[in-house]
C-alpha cells in the first residue's frame, strides 16, 4: 500500500488558454535544469553521512523531464525487485535494468536526493518510496477515459494501470450501444455525465480516446471538472488553460521515428544539411532517398 503524504505544490489557475506541450523524451527538458553539483561519489556516499540540506533542495529544485521519464523507469525496474524480495540494488544493476548507464542514473536520483551506500547500493524499498514520491504517487490517481471504441476498450480493461497506482474510475462514451455496459467493472456512463462524476468520484487524470473532431469538447468538459492532467490520444492539438497538463501519445510518431532509424542504419536517409535541408545523392529522387 502506497504512503499517503501531503501534495506538493500545486499551480495557480487562470483561463489564459495556451496550446498543448508535447514534451520531446529524453532530449528537451521543458524547464531549465538547475546544474547538479554532486558528483557520482557523494552520491555513494553513506545514507547516514548526507546532511538534510541535500533533500531539501532536491524537493524544491526543478526535476528534468528526461529525469522524470527515467524515473518511472527506474520505479518499473525498483517494483520488481521489491517483488522479489530484494534489499539493495547496486547502481550499475538498476541502471542495467533501466537502459541506462549508471552515470545517468546517479545524476537522475541526486535530483530527488537519493543516495547510495558504497559497496552496498540502494536500499529498495526507500528509494522506491523517494521515486514515488517525487512523481506523485503516494496516493492513487483516479482516471477517467473518455471514448470506449476500440482503443478505449482495450485500455479500460487492462488491468495493470489500477497495480500501478491509476485506477480507472470512470468511462463515458456517446455510443447508446456502450452506454450502459460494464468494463473491468466500470460502468460506461454518457459524455454529458462527464462533469458531475469526474468531480464526485475525484478523477484527476483523463484519457481522450475520441475521434478527433470530438477531443476538445471533451478535453474542454474534463477541464471544467476539475482534471488538470490529460493523456490525449486523438490525433489533433488539444488547447487546454494554464495549469493543465496534457500528454499526447501517437505510436504513429514513434513508428515513424523508428523508421528513420532503421533508414538511417541502411544509408537511405540523407543527412541533415545547414538550415536542417536534407541532402541527398544528385542520382536519387526525393522519394527514393527515403523509401529505398
Ligand atoms: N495515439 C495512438 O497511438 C492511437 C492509436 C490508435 C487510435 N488512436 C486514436 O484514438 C481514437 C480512438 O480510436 P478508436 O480506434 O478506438 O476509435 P473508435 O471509433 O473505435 O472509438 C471512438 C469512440 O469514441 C466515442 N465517441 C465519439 N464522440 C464522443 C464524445 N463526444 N464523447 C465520448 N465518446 C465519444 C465513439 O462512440 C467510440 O466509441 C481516435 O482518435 C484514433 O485516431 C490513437
Amino acid at each position: 500500500m502506497r504512503r499517503p503524504v501531503a501534495p506538493r505544490g500545486t499551480r495557480a489557475r487562470d483561463d489564459r488558454r495556451r496550446p498543448e506541450v508535447t514534451v520531446d523524451r529524453g532530449t528537451r527538458p521543458s524547464r531549465r535544469p538547475v546544474p547538479s553539483t554532486r558528483t557520482p561519489e557523494d552520491a555513494l556516499a553513506p545514507v547516514d553521512a548526507q546532511d538534510t540540506t541535500d533533500q531539501t533542495d532536491a524537493a524544491t529544485r526543478p526535476v528534468p523531464e528526461a529525469t522524470v521519464a527515467r524515473l518511472a523507469v527506474y520505479l518499473r525496474v525498483l517494483t520488481t525487485l521489491l517483488d522479489e524480495g530484494r534489499g539493495t540494488v547496486s547502481s550499475e544493476e538498476l541502471a542495467a535494468a533501466a537502459g541506462v548507464n549508471s552515470t545517468t542514473l546517479r545524476k537522475d536520483l541526486s535530483h530527488i536526493g537519493s543516495s547510495g551506500v558504497r559497496g552496498v547500493g540502494y536500499d529498495v524499498s526507500r528509494l522506491t518510496a523517494e521515486v514515488e514520491a517525487t512523481l506523485g504517487l503516494t496516493r492513487p490517481h483516479a482516471v477517467a477515459l473518455v471514448g470506449v471504441g476500440n482503443l478505449g476498450h482495450a485500455l479500460a480493461g487492462y488491468g495493470g494501470f489500477a497495480q500501478r497506482g491509476f485506477p480507472v474510475a470512470a468511462l463515458f462514451d456517446v455510443d447508446p450501444a456502450l452506454v450502459g455496459t460494464t468494463i473491468g467493472g466500470v460502468e460506461v456512463e454518457h459524455a454529458d455525465a462527464i462533469g458531475a462524476v469526474c468531480a464526485a468520484r475525484g478523477v484527476t487524470i483523463g484519457v481522450v480516446a475520441t475521434p478527433a473532431p470530438a477531443a476538445q469538447r471533451v478535453c474542454d468538459h474534463l477541464v471544467a471538472a476539475g482534471v488538470r492532467s490529460i493523456l490525449n490520444f486523438a490525433p489533433t492539438v488539444l488547447s487546454v488553460p494554464a495549469g493543465v497538463e496534457v500528454r499526447k501519445v501517437d505510436l504513429a510518431v514513434e513508428m515513424q521515428v523508428l523508421s528513420f532509424h532503421v533508414a538511417r542504419r541502411h544509408g537511405t536517409v540523407p543527412a541533415a544539411g545547414p538550415a536542417g535541408e536534407l541532402t541527398r545523392p544528385a542520382d536519387q529522387t526525393p522519394r527514393e532517398a527515403v523509401s529505398r
